[in-house]
């Protein structure tokens, strides 16, 4: 297969094929200007601005390729590489497909506390986290536990209802599914967000890994900061930059030709902004904008 011929210089990158972190990941690569275009039912797509080939898998696949170093990065949940137990890099929080991995119980049952469940029967996706999870409850090793671990790949939270689990350890994010199945969580495995993977053993260009982490770092700059900028008399700096401190510093340009006014601009928390904004007012800043940051390197 031709396709297949262009991957050996190519560094590859796995994606989630499908699923929840999908449309995430694309705009991840979307902001990294990592061009592409997805043939339909291809899972192999040939970058077309970089000599990078994004291999579509999924997600709970992309650890054992990364792992073993048949992709030199991918992106996937942190609970997907400690249920595969497989040693790679994070090297960046990428800030979504954030949730819980929770025991949960029938509510208003006979369990309040995980403690309680010991010997009992247990129904997950993560058979491997909920297995570590109860042996250390137990206090014993793996193959020494009372608690049973069943494997379900979807619609964990029915085996209750169904009676084939005394409790099930599933993701939870707003708590809808949960409590749709008439569960409550009683405590927490694992708490889960993509993350970009890196393998320990990379085949690909070394030189080429470090540019594509620095440009999604700068996408996750771009989504977390705005550029902030006005003017002050510079008697008022103290007060105004410690408000506006920047990431490093903020940018000081004189204005007018009595030396007396600044403009100032600053990064400053995107999610901050309104509360940042009316303190500069209040503290005498003029002229205030506020800019949406579509891109940098930090
Ligand atoms: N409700 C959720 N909220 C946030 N992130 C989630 C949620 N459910 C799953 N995730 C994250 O997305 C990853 C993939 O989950 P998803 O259910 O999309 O799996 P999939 O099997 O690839 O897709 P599908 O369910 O469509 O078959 C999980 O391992 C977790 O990291
Ligand atoms: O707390 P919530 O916001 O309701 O999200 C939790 C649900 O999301 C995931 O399933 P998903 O909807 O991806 O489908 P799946 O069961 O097919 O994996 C997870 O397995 C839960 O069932």
């Amino acid at each position: 297969m031709d396709l297949v011929n262009h991957l050996t210089d190519r560094l590859l990158f796995a994606i989630p094929k499908k699923g929840r972190l999908y449309q995430k990941s694309v705009e991840i690569l979307n902001g990294s200007d990592i061009k592409f275009h997805r043939s339909q039912r291809l899972d192999i797509a040939l970058s077309t601005n970089l000599p990078v080939a994004l291999i579509f898998l999924p997600a709970a696949d992309i650890p054992m390729f990364v792992g073993e170093g048949k992709c030199d990065l991918g992106i996937t949940g942190v609970d997907q590489v400690r249920e595969a137990n497989i040693d790679v890099d994070l090297p960046i929080d990428l800030q979504f497909g954030s949730c819980k991995l929770q025991v949960q119980v029938p509510n208003n049952g006979e369990f309040t506390k995980p403690e309680q469940l010991v010997g009992k029967t247990i129904v997950s996706t993560f058979t491997n986290l909920t297995k570590r999870y109860f042996a250390e409850l137990e206090g014993v090793s793996e193959d020494k536990m009372t608690t049973k671990v069943k494997y379900v790949g979807g619609s964990v939270e029915a085996s209750c209802a169904l009676g084939v689990a005394d409790a099930i350890v599933d993701l939870v994010e707003s708590g809808e599914t949960m409590r749709a199945a008439g569960l409550t969580d009683i405590a927490t495995v694992l708490d889960t967000s993509a993350h970009l993977i890196q393998s320990k053993h990379p085949k690909g260009d070394l030189e080429l890994i470090e540019t594509i982490k620095s440009r999604i770092e700068g996408v996750m700059t771009a989504q977390r900061y705005v550029y902030c900028t006005y003017n002050a008399a510079k008697i008022s700096l103290p007060i105004l930059l410690a408000i506006t401190p920047g990431r490093k510093a903020p940018t000081l340009t004189n204005v007018g030709d009595d030396g007396e006014w600044v403009a100032v601009a600053a990064m400053i928390e995107k999610n901050k902004k309104g509360a940042i904004m009316d303190e500069l007012k209040k503290n005498g800043a003029t002229d205030i904008i506020v800019f949406d940051i579509s891109n940098c390197r930090v």
